[in-house]
């Protein structure tokens, strides 16, 4: 199943500059190798905001809450899901 995730960060001003960098680097190489499986199809930036659109590809929302709720940044985060299904005129063979 595919997922759209919005995924909106918001990092407490006083959090201290150590405990915010292992965060994030904890939070990149979460996000790299839920990539390298094919889980984590997309993520993008959106301009402007210290947010990203992503996209997953997991078997059931089971395993979506699992993997969102095991993000590094998860507890600084407002996360809101949207389940997609293949439009009916979509025309890429490879995007199920
Ligand atoms: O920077 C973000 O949008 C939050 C994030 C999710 C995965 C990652 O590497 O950063």
């Amino acid at each position: 199943m595919l997922f759209h995730v919005r995924m909106n960060v918001n990092l407490p001003h006083d959090l201290p500059a150590a405990e915010t960098a292992d965060i994030l680097a904890r939070e990149k190489a979460y996000s790299q190798e839920l990539q390298k499986s094919g889980k984590w199809r997309h993520i993008w930036r959106i301009a402007g905001q210290y947010a990203n659109y992503s996209v997953f590809d997991v078997p059931d929302n089971t395993q979506l809450h699992e993997i969102l709720s095991g993000l590094p940044l998860f507890k600084f985060m407002d996360i809101e899901v949207t389940p997609l299904l293949r439009h009916p005129s979509a025309i890429r063979e490879d995007d199920t």
